[in-house]
């Protein structure tokens, strides 16, 4: 209407303000016959929506209510009471199917119903997601809700134009109108986003040093857990990490877990344990699990890593126009270096020979090494470029406690904080907050919130007592 009479649309005005301009509705008469066809057809296509997106629902509805009309009652009243007292006993018996199949289901559609579509329509305009134009209102659609046994997870689609940056700058917004702890905002497909709601979290406390894998793991070491409550495993072969955090962010719990992960590999000789312990206070405590490669002088240090290098080298002649790939042998293990508070080998070695050559060798075992079977798993708690400047050449990235919003993206990269991980805010009390970080892999920019499991003095003690001597040279 408006737009076949551009001239007309001022009759219809209301009120304006400022900001605002209010559109009395046009009103067409319309034949009784016609308004009640249409109302039938809406009512026709709800119940065929409701049947197709709900069948078991429906079914649970329809078939005591047929059994109701056929037989009476007493019967329609059988069918609920059964199924009732078999989810009971199905719940008491096997609870774990019961919430996956279930419990899960049924509390997905109550925070659908009662949490997340009743208050979408405020949430989205206040957050400023909805978009008002021409006097009409445009919201993003809520597509889905689904929850594991930690989170809520909500499948939307945006309005067209919308981009997932607008979305993960009102995480925060989204967080409180949803009345929820947090929210994360992950890109599903072209056009949608996730929003997580974690509803518990599952790294609020310790988690205990994992078991010692039963066979030998090279490719990726189970470390902790993720925030949806599965095992967290860290890919080690093929990559460098390096694991940045404030003091007591529990870095040197991500290191004996790597450790504790490779033991059964490295007792095979799949994998050699290389520690280098600048400050004599981490890894030094299973110094036998290393034999003699451990070195906690820097000069001692600087040796080890040209060590490497020279395997490294020595692997890349063998392998050159033979194979492209390393594969752990006992001949050529998996060489894995670690490097506890690397910044005491470079920005505050005061002795510039021995600095510069100490980062030569990281940096030609950072940018060669992972080819042929070397990485370097170093930790850090200052990730300015001024500290270490090599810190773009590690592929795969973990922030634990950091002092500063603005160190998440040095470590993680640009917009890693926007994302969601929120480094900064980890608590700072190590019941709750110690080895708790955002992992950002090479391969997937959306950081994921994890805690490594807790490693203590008599786990180290224990392992040292069943592998002391796996390090010794071959
Ligand atoms: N994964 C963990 N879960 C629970 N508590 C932990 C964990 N890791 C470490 N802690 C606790 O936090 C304290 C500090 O941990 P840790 O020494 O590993 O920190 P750090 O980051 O290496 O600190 P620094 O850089 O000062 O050496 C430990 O003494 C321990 O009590």
């Amino acid at each position: 209407m408006l737009r076949k009479l551009p001239g007309d649309h001022t009759r219809d005005l209301v009120s304006t303000v400022p900001t605002q301009v209010v559109f009395r509705p046009v009103v067409v008469p319309t034949p009784a016959i016609v308004t009640i066809l249409v109302a039938l057809f809406r009512a026709l296509a709800g119940v065929v929506r409701t049947v197709w997106r709900h069948p078991v629902a429906c079914l649970a509805a329809a078939v005591p209510a047929g059994l109701c009309l056929l037989y009476g009652w007493r019967t329609g009243l059988l069918t609920p009471v059964a199924v009732l007292s078999g989810l009971t006993g199905w719940r008491f018996t096997h609870p774990a199917s019961f919430s996956r199949w279930v419990g899960l289901r049924l509390r997905a559609w109550w925070v659908l119903v009662w949490v997340y579509r009743r208050h979408w329509q405020p949430v989205m305009v206040v957050s400023g997601l909805a978009k008002h134009i021409g006097g009409r209102e445009y919201l993003p659609r809520l597509l889905k809700v689904t929850c594991t046994p930690t989170a809520d997870m909500v499948a939307v689609k945006m309005l067209a134009g919308q981009s997932a940056d607008a979305w993960q700058e009102r995480a925060d917004n989204l967080a409180h109108g949803f009345a929820r702890p947090q929210c994360r905002v992950t890109v599903g497909s072209p056009g949608r986003v996730v929003l997580t709601f974690p509803r518990r979290d599952v790294l609020a406390t310790p988690i205990p040093a994992l078991p010692i894998p039963s066979v030998p793991v090279v490719a990726s070491v189970p470390i902790g857990l993720r925030e949806d409550g599965a095992p967290y495993l860290l890919k080690l072969h093929g990559t460098h990490v390096l694991v940045a955090g404030a003091t007591g962010a529990g870095k040197g719990s991500w290191l004996w877990s790597a450790v504790r992960g490779l033991l059964p590999a490295a007792a095979a000789g799949l994998v050699e344990l290389w520690a280098l312990d600048p400050k004599r206070m981490e890894l030094s405590y299973g110094r036998s699990l290393f034999g003699p490669r451990y070195a906690a002088d820097p000069a001692d240090c600087a040796d080890l890593l040209e060590a490497a290098v020279t395997i490294m080298q020595g692997r890349a002649d063998r392998y050159a126009g033979v194979q492209r790939t390393h594969v752990p042998t006992v001949d050529d293990p998996f060489v894995v270096v670690l490097v506890d508070e690397v910044a005491f080998l470079t920005a505050y070695q005061t002795d510039r020979k021995l600095k510069e050559r100490t980062l030569a060798a990281l940096a030609t075992l950072t940018t060669q090494g992972r080819a042929v079977g070397i990485a370097i798993v170093a930790a850090l708690q200052d990730p300015r470029k001024e500290v270490l400047s090599i810190r773009n050449l590690f592929p795969d990235k973990i922030a634990l406690r950091l002092d500063e919003p603005s160190q998440v993206d040095l470590v993680l990269g640009d917009g890693a904080r926007d994302r969601g991980a929120l480094a900064d805010q980890i608590s700072s009390y190590p019941q709750v907050g110690a080895g708790v970080g955002y992992v950002r892999l090479e391969a997937d920019p959306e950081p994921v919130r994890v805690r490594a499991a807790y490693v203590t003095d008599t786990d180290i003690l224990a392992m040292v007592r069943c592998y002391a001597g796996t390090g010794e040279a071959r």
